[in-house]
C-alpha cells in the first residue's frame, strides 16, 4: 500500500515509479521494421505502438481493457466570476455522467472503456486562492490518494477527465505559477471579454496570494480536488505501466505539476489533442508533448483523450496485427 498523506510522502512515490520496458520496445521496434509498409509509412502510428508495447512490457500488444477516470470537484475562485457558468452545474453535471448523458459517456462507450465518476467533497468547494491557499497539504493530499486509489490495476490504458465548474482559472493559474509568464486565461466555458479580465486578475491575485511555491505548493495552493485526483491518477497508472492518454488544458495542469516534481515523470503519457483553450498549446510545449488530435473541442471531461483512444487503437491493431514481408511472401524494398 502506497502512503501518500504528506508531499514527503507523494514525491518518494514519484521517486518510485517505474520505467518503460526496454527490451519489449525494442522488440517491438524490430517487429516493426519487418512489417508490410514502407519504413516509416504509418508515421507516428509507428512511435504509437513502440512507445505503448514499451510501456506495457509486451513486443505485439493490444488494447483491451481501457478506463475513464472524471473527476469533479468544486472551487472557490468561481466566486470571482470566472465561469460563464454557475457553480451548481458541477453536481449536476456528475448526475448527468451517473445517467449517462455527458459527451464523456458516448465517447467511452466507443471506446469500449469503462468509465468512474469520482465527486470529490463537492459540497465543500476549495478555499477562494485569490486570498491565499486553496487547499491544505492534507486536503490536497487526500484528493491525490483518492485518484491514485481510482485507477484500475487491470486497465491497459487510462484517460483523466474533470468537471469543475472554475477549473480553467485554477489550470491557468497553477501554469502561470509553474512556467512563468501571463497570458494562461482563456475562454473557458465561453466567457465574455469582462469576464476574461476578471479570469486574469484573479490568476494574478492568486499568484501575489500564494508566493514562491514550486510543484506540490502549488497544486494545494491554486489546484482544485480533481486536478491534484488526476495528478494521482497519472502517477498510480506509471506505478502499474498503464500508459495514459492526457486530455485538455486542466488534465494538462495536473500533469504539469507532476512534470515540476520529476522532469520525466510523464514519459507513459500522450497528449491525446490539442484543446481551444488558447494557452494549451504553450503547455504542451513545454511538456514536450505534440497533440494527436486538433478538433477545436474545449469541453473537458476526458473527451478529446478518449476520442484519441481510438487513434492508439489504430496504432496497436496495424503494429500487432499486420504481416511480415516473410510471412506475406511480399518483395522488401
Ligand atoms: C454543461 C457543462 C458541461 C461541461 N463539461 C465539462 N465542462 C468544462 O467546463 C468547466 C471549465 O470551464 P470554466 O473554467 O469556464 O468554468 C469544467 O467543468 C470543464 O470540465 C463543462 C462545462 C459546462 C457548463
Ligand atoms: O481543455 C480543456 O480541458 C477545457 C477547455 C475549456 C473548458 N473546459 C475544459
Amino acid at each position: 500500500m502506497t502512503v501518500l498523506d504528506s508531499f514527503p510522502a507523494l514525491r518518494t512515490a514519484l521517486a518510485d515509479l517505474p520505467g518503460s520496458d526496454a527490451s519489449a520496445a525494442q522488440a517491438a521496434a524490430d517487429r516493426n521494421g519487418q512489417l508490410t509498409k514502407p519504413p516509416g509509412a504509418l508515421g507516428r502510428l509507428e512511435e504509437l505502438a513502440q512507445w505503448y508495447a514499451g510501456w506495457r512490457g509486451d513486443p505485439r500488444p493490444t488494447i483491451s481493457a481501457p478506463q475513464v477516470l472524471v473527476f469533479a470537484g468544486n472551487h472557490g475562485v468561481a466566486a470571482q466570476g470566472v465561469s460563464a457558468f454557475p457553480a451548481e452545474v458541477t453536481v449536476q453535471m456528475v448526475a448527468n455522467f451517473r445517467a449517462g448523458g455527458a459527451a464523456i459517456n458516448q465517447l467511452s462507450d466507443l471506446a469500449g472503456a469503462r468509465m468512474d465518476v469520482h465527486a470529490l467533497s463537492l459540497e465543500t468547494p476549495t478555499a477562494d486562492f485569490t486570498q491565499g491557499p486553496a487547499m491544505s497539504e492534507a486536503e490536497a493530499c487526500a484528493a491525490f490518494a483518492a485518484g491514485w486509489d481510482a485507477v484500475d490495476p487491470g486497465a491497459d490504458l487510462l484517460v483523466t477527465g474533470e468537471m469543475g465548474i472554475a477549473n480553467t482559472t485554477s489550470a491557468a493559474a497553477i501554469a502561470a505559477a509553474l512556467l512563468g509568464g501571463t497570458g494562461w486565461a482563456g475562454r473557458g466555458t465561453g466567457i465574455d471579454d469582462a469576464g476574461l479580465a476578471r479570469k486574469e486578475a484573479a490568476v494574478a491575485a492568486g499568484l501575489a496570494a500564494n508566493p514562491g511555491r514550486t510543484g506540490l505548493e502549488v497544486l494545494a495552493a491554486l489546484g482544485g480536488r480533481e486536478i491534484a485526483a488526476m495528478a494521482g491518477a497519472i502517477a498510480a497508472a506509471r506505478a502499474r505501466r498503464i500508459p495514459v492518454i492526457l486530455d485538455g488544458f486542466i488534465c494538462g495542469a495536473a500533469a504539469l505539476v507532476l512534470q515540476a516534481e520529476r522532469s520525466d515523470v510523464l514519459d507513459h503519457c500522450v497528449a491525446g489533442h490539442l484543446s481551444a483553450e488558447g494557452a494549451h498549446r504553450r503547455m504542451l510545449d513545454a511538456m514536450g508533448k505534440a497533440p494527436l488530435l486538433d478538433l477545436g473541442l474545449r469541453l473537458g471531461e476526458g473527451s478529446g483523450a478518449a476520442l484519441a483512444v481510438q487513434v492508439l487503437r489504430g496504432a496497436l491493431v496495424c503494429h500487432s496485427g499486420m504481416a511480415t514481408f516473410a510471412e506475406a511472401g511480399v518483395a522488401e524494398g
